[in-house]
């Protein structure tokens, strides 16, 4: 049976610390999607807050609450939903990513890889492991932002099965060729489709471009966000990706036992 998946990446601009604001945007955003027939969506990076460092450990109180509604939510609208909020455990704090699919919590990633460049590891705590959840959908690998740049993560994502990479960020300028090539490369390498969500607008110093990506195994860009709040949409069409890796065998050809640590 063939699967297309309609999928979307939901950008806005995240106005830094209002959770209000910030929570009607990406709420309407996911019922107008809904009623477009799509199922899954994904949401920027900390969107309900922002990099609001100096309040983030209060800030970070309210995401249990705001991930129980967006569970309702997605089990209302039928949605799969994947995006990052600040998460409070034990006296640290993270940069937390859940795959909620029609309610149901399918797993949780931390952000592995934190930006030092811009001192998100004197604020933050790492993960320290993986996730490729199994959704109604199919198998959804997860990485954020930074994460981009460590293609042996995307690689061990691909070998335990995803088969939609889903990247909430936010990915400031002036690096958008970073972001576009480095996208297609991990949808190309890995033979997978990539829904990649980043916010727009200016945030303290920072100002971010957009340009939210889906993209196919083949490399095209299927759909891609402007500067402003948008929501671009895509089919993904399994068959494509099936097809693609029986004609081009990256997975079958690797030579593990002379480059690599993964199996
Ligand atoms: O790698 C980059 O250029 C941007 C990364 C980033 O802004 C982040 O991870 O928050």
């Amino acid at each position: 049976m063939n699967r297309q998946i309609h999928a979307a990446a939901v950008q806005f601009n995240i106005t830094l610390g209002d959770i209000a604001r910030n929570r009607a945007k990406a709420f309407s955003a996911l019922q107008r999607l809904a009623d477009q027939g799509v199922e899954l969506a994904v949401l920027p990076e900390m969107w309900s807050t922002g990099y609001d460092y100096r309040r983030l450990a209060e800030l970070a109180l309210e995401t249990p609450r705001i991930v129980e509604d967006l569970q309702k939510e997605a089990a209302r609208l039928g949605l799969v939903v994947v995006g990052s909020l600040p998460e409070s455990e034990n006296g640290k704090l993270y940069n937390t990513a859940r795959v909620i699919d029609r309610g149901e919590i399918r797993g949780s990633y931390r952000k592995l890889h934190l930006f030092s460049t811009m001192g998100e590891d004197r604020f933050l705590a790492a993960g320290d492991r993986t996730l490729v959840a199994s959704t109604s959908l199919g198998r959804l690998g997860v990485a954020i932002c930074y994460d981009l740049r460590f293609p042996e993560l995307f690689r061990k994502l691909a070998l335990e099965g995803a088969e939609i990479l889903c990247l909430p960020a936010e990915w400031p300028k002036p690096r958008q060729e970073h972001w576009r090539t480095l996208l297609r490369a991990r949808a190309i390498e890995n033979q997978q489709f990539v829904v990649a969500a980043n916010c727009c607008g200016i945030q303290g110093k920072l100002d971010f471009f957009g340009m939210s990506l889906l993209i196919s195994p083949w490399g095209e860009v299927l759909a891609e966000g402007g500067a402003e709040d948008c929501t671009p949409t895509a089919l993904l069409d399994y068959e494509q990706m099936t097809s693609f890796r029986s004609k081009i065998r990256c997975f079958e050809d690797r030579r593990p036992e002379i480059y690599g640590i993964l199996p």
